[in-house]
């Protein structure tokens, strides 16, 4: 016999996503329970300040000062940790409710990526479940998409734009002109930014969905450590005008794929074709497209972050556990799941150079010379028009690895006709 009894929630955290889900639970209440087949209700929240003006009603549930307490109620079937954080309170709220026999929603990534092969394995063996959808790219309900629906695939590549802040800046920058610290304060504005924003704009938020969704894609214990990660804060005006000359955006592209030398797992920002679909990507829209061998090529597209999106992204892992589906936290037993051989950067690409040169007689000669010693190739080349004694180049090279790439970019440093940083970008054919 289906329950019919409701399910009861308590929510850790009133903050963008708390928030959103407590309206979703009130405004759809009715159509909740016809698709549940039960109602759901909230039974208490807790949030660090009880005072705050949260622009919805909480004085009908009941208040606790501690999540974990909250965690431990008799009275509550699910806890939905929506506080953040890798560690504290968030760790241990989820793990006294799964000691006490409860379900668990989370949009914590961070979490996840750190300890979410531990915490699968505590609610398996409690008998209880753990569910994440909204932790990876906001209300794309992509977790849903691989572990379910893409289940006879073997997946061969997931890639993606996971972070809604960073595409946001970099796209805004190219479409106003303005400089990064403005649309940081707009995105901060939207409710996109992690308490640590260094999070988002050092590619570590973005990393660690990568981090998750390899673990299901390729059933692998979740390794946010072997993820190599490069954030945005590099990058400047004039790399995104560049590329655009070339017919290229730039954006913090992360890519997950199993070759022949181990996992290969990386977050960093790519030029991507302009006119691709990874490439139309406008604000704080996420795309991930997942590769089977059996389906060919999927492209999911959506909100990534925001009050909206994530709530509804919460909510369809709250109904799952409504309708009594059980499925492992990610996509097999915790137990079957192996370690990962990772593999950096291995797959070859050409790369954008950007370098201050010396205005001189056999400047590009010694440029040539530095890149071809790392086994560097040119591709094209181009200078610009400029009133000092230093000349902006770009520079398109021919396929490469990283090793070599680096090597390169060893060796321009100690030519003393380059002057200051030179700036590498990965070019991603999407
Ligand atoms: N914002 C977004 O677009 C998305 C967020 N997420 C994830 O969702 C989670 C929540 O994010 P978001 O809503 O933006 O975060 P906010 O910072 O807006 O809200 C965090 C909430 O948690 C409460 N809180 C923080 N620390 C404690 C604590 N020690 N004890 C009790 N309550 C605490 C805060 O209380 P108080 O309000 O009193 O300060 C606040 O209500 C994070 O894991 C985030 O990564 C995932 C996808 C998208
Ligand atoms: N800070 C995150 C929230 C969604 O996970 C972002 O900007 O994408």
């Amino acid at each position: 016999m289906p329950d019919t009894n409701p399910l009861r929630l308590g929510i850790a955290g009133l903050g963008t996503v708390g928030v959103g889900v407590v309206k979703i639970v009130r405004k759809h209440a009715k159509l909740l329970e016809a698709r549940a087949g039960r109602p759901i209700e909230i039974i208490a929240v807790s949030a660090r300040s009880r005072d705050k003006d949260r622009g919805v009603d909480i004085a009908r549930y009941d208040w606790e000062d501690d999540p974990v307490a909250m965690a431990r109620r008799d009275d509550i079937d699910v806890l939905v940790e929506l506080m953040g954080g890798s560690d504290g309170p968030a760790k241990a709220a989820v793990e006294a409710a799964i000691a006490s026999g409860k379900h668990v929603v989370t949009a914590n990534k961070a979490l996840l990526a750190h300890h979410g092969q531990d915490l699968a394995a505590a609610a398996e063996k409690a008998g209880t479940v753990l569910r994440f959808e909204a932790a990876v790219a906001g209300g794309i309900p992509v977790i849903k998409a691989l572990t379910e629906g893409l289940a006879g695939n073997e997946i061969t590549k997931v890639m993606g734009v996971m972070n809604g802040t960073c595409n946001y800046i970099l796209t805004r920058m190219e479409a106003t002109h303005q400089g990064y610290n403005a649309l940081f304060e707009e995105a901060h504005k939207l409710g996109f930014l992690e308490a640590d924003p260094q999070l988002d704009v050092g590619g570590i938020d973005a990393g660690h969905k990568l981090s998750l969704l390899a673990s299901i894609a390729f059933g692998t214990q979740v390794n946010f450590d072997a993820v190599e990660l490069e954030g945005i804060e590099q990058i400047s005006l004039r790399d995104i005008e560049e590329a655009a000359e070339m017919g290229y955006r730039i954006k913090l592209l992360g890519v997950a794929q199993m070759t022949g030398r181990g996992l290969e797992q990386r977050m960093s920002p790519c030029l991507v074709p302009a006119a691709s679909p990874l490439g139309q990507l406008e604000g704080g829209t996420n795309m991930v497209v997942i590769e089977g061998d059996s389906v060919g090529q999927i492209v999911m597209r959506g909100a990534g972050a925001g009050e909206g999106p994530t709530a509804s992204a919460v909510m369809g892992d709250v109904v799952d556990l409504a309708r009594g589906l059980d499925i492992s936290t990610f996509g097999m037993p915790a137990s079957r799941l192996v370690p990962a051989k990772p593999a950096t950067a291995a797959v070859p690409a050409a790369y954008y150079l950007r370098m201050e040169l010396e205005d001189k007689p056999g400047a590009l000669a010694k440029v040539a010379a530095a890149l071809g010693e790392a086994g560097v190739s040119i591709d094209r080349m181009r200078q610009h028009g400029h009133q000092n004694t230093v000349a902006p180049v770009i520079v398109v090279t021919h396929r490469c690895s990283r090793a070599q790439i680096d090597a390169a970019m060893e060796g321009l440093a100690k030519t003393p006709v380059v002057k200051g940083e030179t700036v590498a970008i990965r070019i991603e054919e999407v």
